[in-house]
């Protein structure tokens, strides 16, 4: 892989400060999904490594919170700024080894950086309160403290943004991290702790410990069971949040968990067609349609359900797949094997159970899956229950908002909704019926920094990106100051 500063391929993981080989010595293989190329040998470490990490992280992090908010600012800012200033290398890294268009990376890069910008600034507004007291000869007041020692667990779909949504927050406040990236996507986390080391991130402060499939449940269980470690933050699969939740009760950390989404997409009668095209198309396939806030299942409304599928199946006809290196591409490959036979497994039950395919249907060759628009597919099919996490889009038909709300609402998932109607009456309804964390009303894209991103549900506890992604890394402490 050529990049411009050849210095941010990382192939050993970084514990307290220092590029290690993990102890055995052994590695295992990052692979470019789009080509089937290992583009690297990455340090295989486990849970040996990762209680140097943590104890490391113990060591850094009374010294890392003594300093004042404002030093521990300056030091994010550079942080941001190196992204910025390495965008296109940063991009390059996770095309490779994600697969997304380099397009998307670009944009990831500032999406990820962006988290260390705010959170450089909101770690200077962690205010406590005075309490009105309840006694004379009493002053009530509340502080703000980092929790500690923290740990996160990331996946591959997002490498880079969701590694800064969690370590933005938790270094800006006094915490101190290691860091768990996915096995598919280890290259863009050591990137980016290689910048963080050059911000003048201490040692310690934030380690990665890199690991295969076979290592991720050693490391986690370590994260989880530790008694240094005070929280756990978690991106990925409900089925591991929930195990990691099991693993950190022993302790009793707390949890941050963004799990799977089963996004409900509304388009009614009213909707601005153009629009909800659109919303849809960036909502559904961008990222290949791996992304926990994807449209899942799109529900449209009988009176312009017939426009709407023509439209979307012409567009979803047209999008150019490919190595997401290559200029036009929109769609990339999936991450593995197993991601498209289990977009194939789910494509196919459709089709036999009444689904049709008006646009692709059929897996290509690779690791690459033909855009699809399925139709008359009905809410008991797994397509509409499970995570599709493939470039799919499947369409159900409706008749009244009540009727929207109840299949909207009949999943236990509650991450992200969607909906297009432009009687307001209606917008206001609907928000507030919907049993989402999020709601997009005439908008396919909701995130930024600037709000906060989680779910209700099975779908996450806690949130992540504006004021309230830095609360989630503090402990409230209550003083009582009697009379001296
Ligand atoms: N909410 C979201 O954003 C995401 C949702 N998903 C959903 O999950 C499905 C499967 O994807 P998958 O990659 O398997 O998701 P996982 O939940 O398995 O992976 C997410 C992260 O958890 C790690 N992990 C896996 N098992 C354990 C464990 N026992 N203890 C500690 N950490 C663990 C992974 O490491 P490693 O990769 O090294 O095993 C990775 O870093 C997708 O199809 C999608 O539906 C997936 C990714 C993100
Ligand atoms: O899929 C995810 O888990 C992250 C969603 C990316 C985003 O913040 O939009």
């Amino acid at each position: 892989m050529q990049l411009n500063d050849q210095g941010l391929l990382k192939n050993k993981a970084y514990i307290d400060g220092k590029w290690v080989d993990s102890d055995s010595g052994a590695t295992f293989a990052v692979v470019n999904p789009a080509t089937g190329e290992t583009i690297a040998e990455v340090a295989k470490c486990g849970q040996a490594e990762t209680r140097r990490a943590i104890e490391a992280a113990e060591k850094a992090q009374k010294s890392w919170a003594a300093k004042t908010a404002k030093e521990r600012s300056a030091v994010l800012r550079k942080w941001f700024d190196l992204m910025i200033a390495h965008q296109e290398d940063l991009a390059t890294i996770m095309t490779v080894e994600q697969g997304k268009p380099l397009a998307e990376s670009r944009g990831e890069i500032m999406y990820a950086a962006s988290f260390l910008e705010w959170f450089a600034e909101e770690g200077k507004r962690l205010y406590g309160d005075t309490i009105p007291t309840h006694r004379g000869d009493t002053r009530l007041v509340t502080i703000k403290q980092p929790i500690g020692v923290t740990a996160a667990i990331t996946p591959w779909n997002f490498p880079s943004a969701m590694i800064t949504r969690k370590a933005g927050p938790a270094l800006a406040s006094g915490c101190t991290q290691v860091l768990k990236p996915a096995e598919a996507t280890p290259l863009s986390a050591l990137a980016l702790v290689e910048l963080a080391e050059r911000a003048g991130v201490p040692a310690g402060v934030l380690s990665v410990v890199t690991g295969d499939r076979d290592d991720s449940q050693a490391i986690g269980h370590e994260m989880t069971t530790s008694h240094i470690v005070r929280k756990i933050s978690f991106t990925g699969s409900t089925a591991v949040g929930k195990l990691l939740m099991q693993q950190a009760a022993g302790t009793v950390k707390k949890v941050g968990m963004e799990l799977g989404g089963n996004a409900p997409f509304i388009v009614f009668d009213d909707a601005d067609l153009d629009k909800a095209i659109e919303g849809a198309i960036a909502c559904k396939f961008r990222n290949a349609g791996q992304t926990c806030v994807c449209a899942n299942r799109i529900l449209v409304q009988d009176g312009i359900f017939d426009a709407f599928s023509a439209r979307l199946a012409e567009a979803v006809d047209s999008f150019k797949v490919g190595n997401g290196m290559e200029d036009g591409v929109v769609i990339g490959p999936l991450i593995n094997d197993s991601a498209v036979s289990k977009v194939h497994r789910l494509v196919k039950a459709a089709k036999a159970s009444g689904a049709k395919a008006i646009a692709g249907g059929e897996k290509m060759d690779g690791n690459f899956y033909d855009p699809t628009l399925l139709v008359d597919v009905t809410r008991d099919m797994d397509i509409a229950n499970e995570e599709i996490f493939g470039p799919v889009a499947t369409l159900m038909r409706f008749s009244t908002e009540e009727e929207a709300i109840d299949i909207a609402n009949d999943t236990p998932f509650g991450l992200a909704a969607y909906f297009y109607s432009r009687d307001i009456g209606r917008c206001w309804r609907v928000s507030e019926g919907l049993e989402y964390g999020m709601v997009g009303v005439n908008s396919g894209i909701l995130s930024t920094e600037l709000a906060p991103f989680g779910g209700v549900k099975e779908s996450g506890i806690g949130r992540e990106g504006s004021y309230q992604g830095i609360e989630d890394w503090v402990e409230v402490k209550y003083l009582c100051m009697g009379d001296i």
